[in-house]
């Protein structure tokens, strides 16, 4: 026993729970695979500080409840709504548990195209891995002002979405003093790896007790409003802004078109209050050939390029709402 040590901060759960769903409609089936993380805070003190197991929802049980409402929930097929779906009922079951993390990694499968008859055909049960990428959510469910005010915190985005543009990017007037090496180039490769992740206003989450009145809370997918949380179509959006805009713009720098791209999905989407990217550069060095005679150096020259994994350029920022 310490008069020195308090318990600040404990929160505990399961990490890399993953699940594949497969739901049937007839002879066409839908799949998803996600890794969910789900983490929880409450009166869970005498756990760490007492040794007393009383307040311990198992983390097995946790990982439990993951798959039994990927069994049951209306909700499985889209990420947001299985992540309020799962948390909400475990802060609505265990009075001691006040807050549930969820973050859910979805990855992609996507349906193979088949020939029938000289016509490319989606196949009803036959999928790819459709790159590294993932989509993302967050989910914080606070239970805290009482079980029959719960409110969930969404975020969401991708993760690992790898882009490149071969011109159309420059970087100059940087600041030079006696640490600079860098050349200003007005033509150079931009390539990164798109983590992109946008916040919602809270939402209220009433009655939970029973999960079935969730069906309440989450509209159906048809009369969800465009822009909100419950709007599946606010992911494809997202991504295809930061990717046209990636692709369109005369770059100035990473921070110029991220700054772009964020103010873009702000304006699109009514109900998002944040927009955050992490944006690695990851640069492509022009292969110095001029010991051989040959310029490859002179930006309108330069094709050899050796990529270099690290270090690497790390842009970030946060673009809120006014
Ligand atoms: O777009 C860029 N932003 C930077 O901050 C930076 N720094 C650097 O060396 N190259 C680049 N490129």
């Amino acid at each position: 026993m310490s008069a020195l040590a308090y318990l600040s901060s404990a929160r505990y759960g399961k990490d890399a729970v993953r699940v594949f769903r497969v739901v049937r409609e007839r002879s066409t089936h839908t799949v998803v695979e996600y890794n969910v993380k789900v983490l929880l805070e409450g009166n869970i003190d005498i756990s760490y500080t007492k040794a007393d197991n009383s307040v311990i929802v198992a983390t097995d049980s946790i990982k439990n409840i993951t798959y039994y409402l990927a069994k049951v929930s209306p909700h499985i097929l889209i990420p947001e709504r299985f992540a309020v779906h799962l948390g909400t009922h475990i802060v609505s079951k265990y009075a001691h548990i006040h807050k549930a993390f969820v973050d859910i990694e979805q990855l992609r499968w996507s349906r193979i195209v088949v020939g029938k008859d000289g016509k490319p055909q989606p196949h009803p049960h036959s999928f790819f891995r459709d790159g590294e990428e993932k989509r993302t959510v967050k989910v914080q469910i606070d239970g805290t002002a009482g079980k029959d005010k719960i409110q969930a915190h969404v975020s969401a985005g991708i993760n690992d979405l790898l882009v490149l543009k071969s011109t159309g990017s420059s970087f100059t007037s940087f600041i030079r003093d006696e640490y600079t090496l860098l050349k200003e180039v007005d033509d150079r490769i931009f390539s990164t790896s798109v983590d992109l992740n946008y916040t919602f206003a809270p939402i209220n989450i009433s009655p939970p007790r029973d999960e079935k009145k969730l069906d309440i809370v989450i509209p159906a997918l048809d009369q969800a409003k465009s822009g909100s949380v419950w709007d599946s179509t606010v992911l494809d959006r997202a991504r295809t802004v930061t990717l046209e805009v990636f692709a369109e713009d005369e770059s100035a720098s990473v921070q110029a078109t991220l700054y772009k791209m964020a103010e873009k999905i702000i304006a699109e989407n009514a109900d998002i209050q944040t927009v955050s990217y992490a944006l690695p550069n990851k640069h492509y060095i022009p292969v110095d050939m001029s010991y051989m005679g040959l310029d490859n150096i002179t930006p309108a020259k330069a094709e050899v390029f050796q990529p270099v994994a690290a270090p690497s350029g790390f842009i970030t920022a946060t673009v809120s709402r006014k």
